[in-house]
């Protein structure tokens, strides 16, 4: 797997003048799979050694210089710009419900930041659209995440056309809400519906996962022993479940139950296994609400008072990757919001 860099407490250091910069260049190799991201205007870097001054960051080992003036590539094709900087064989990333909302934030924040990704969502959703976004850097591939066999074909056209997978991030999910009995019309809750809701949800989540780690544990492993990362997506709904939600709920509070056993099932591969839930994400799924209802959710937000953005959720995606200690946990992501 690559090497993800984190940047901790960034350290202001003399910037050297472009001679010096050139000099170095000449005389520093670097490694490969080394992914670094300017986020923000700020270098993200580890131990390796980079550091952040306010006018640009460089890596010193590694051999990859960046200053405000502009970008450099070294011999071993490691490039900066103002948008990122990354190798060739940055991540490579799976997101599954990549079309829309939270999945299609996460993987245009994988691409801007030097990832690329394979989109897999249903054929009739916009994925065709959203990797075009991501130009060379991503693919889509026409998948039901229940099927076998569309998932499948997902990995193979990932190894076929960037070598292998590193990252899965599974966003792809349904909302169904109903009462258990509707006593107006004297209805129970459609089976039909509930066991739709927990296929997509939660076994289509297990589906990828379960096909993705033959992928991912080829991989040659990091210093750490890391090959891999798997992130699921469930809900605040697993914990706080509302009226009408007992299908998404117990779906999603399915995601919450496997990611211990996954995470301790994949470790001697590897590969850790987080699960993000989110409170209110401005995506498609909640924006058909009608204005005022937003507002007087958002008000129940504590803080901050407001939905959030995918790219706020690709934030977290990007913590998880970088982190190699986080495991086996879910994160509520949520404002500190709690469904009455
Ligand atoms: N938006 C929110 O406030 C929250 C969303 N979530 C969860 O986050 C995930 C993403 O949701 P959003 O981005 O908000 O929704 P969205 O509706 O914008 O995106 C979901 C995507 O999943 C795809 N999808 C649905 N069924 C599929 C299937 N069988 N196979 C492949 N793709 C399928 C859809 O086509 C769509 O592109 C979902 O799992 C949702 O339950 C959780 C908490 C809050
Ligand atoms: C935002 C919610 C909750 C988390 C989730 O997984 C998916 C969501 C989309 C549908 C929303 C969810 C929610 O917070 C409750 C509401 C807003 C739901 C639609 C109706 C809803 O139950 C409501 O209006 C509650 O007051």
């Amino acid at each position: 797997m690559s090497s993800y860099l984190l940047c901790d407490q960034p350290k202001v250091v003399q910037e050297p003048g472009p001679d010096k910069i050139k000099e170095e260049i000449k005389s520093k190799v670097l490694r490969p799979g080394l992914w670094c991201c300017l986020l923000y205007a700020r270098c993200w870097m580890s131990e390796a050694g980079c550091w952040v001054s306010e006018a640009g960051c460089w890596v010193s080992e590694a051999g990859c210089w960046v200053s405000e003036a502009g970008c450099w590539v070294s011999e071993a094709g490691c490039w900066v710009s103002e948008a990122g900087c990354w190798v060739p064989l940055g991540l490579v990333g799976l997101v599954t419900g990549g079309a829309s909302g939270l999945g299609r934030g996460t993987a245009e924040h994988l691409v801007k930041h030097g990832g690329r990704v394979v989109i897999c969502d249903l054929p009739s959703s916009k994925g065709r659209e959203a990797a075009k976004q991501l130009a060379g850097n991503g693919a889509f591939v026409p998948v039901d995440v229940t099927s076998e066999d569309d998932v499948k074909n997902a990995l193979q056209t990932t190894v076929d056309k960037f070598g292998r997978l590193d990252v899965v991030v599974n966003c792809a999910g349904i909302i169904t809400a109903s009462r258990v009995y509707n006593v107006k019309k004297d209805q129970p809750f459609d089976l039909k519906a509930f066991q739709r809701t927990i296929d997509v949800n939660l076994i289509g989540t297990f589906n990828v996962i379960r096909l993705a780690v033959g992928l991912i544990s080829k991989n040659a492993s990091d210093g750490d022993g890391q090959r891999g990362v798997i992130i699921n997506t469930s809900s605040v709904a697993a914990f706080d479940g509302q009226i009408g939600q007992a299908a998404y709920s117990a779906s999603k509070a399915g995601i919450v139950g496997m990611t211990l056993p996954l995470a301790r099932d994949l470790a001697k591969q590897g590969i850790r296994v987080v699960t993000i839930a989110p409170g209110m994400f401005r995506t498609p799924l909640v924006d058909a609400m009608p204005e005022k209802v937003l507002r007087e959710l958002e008000a129940g937000v504590p803080f901050p008072s407001r939905l959030g953005q995918p790219h706020e959720f690709a934030l977290l995606v990007q913590s998880i990757i970088q982190n190699p200690m986080l495991n086996g946990e879910t994160i509520r992501l949520d404002g500190a919001l709690r469904m009455q």
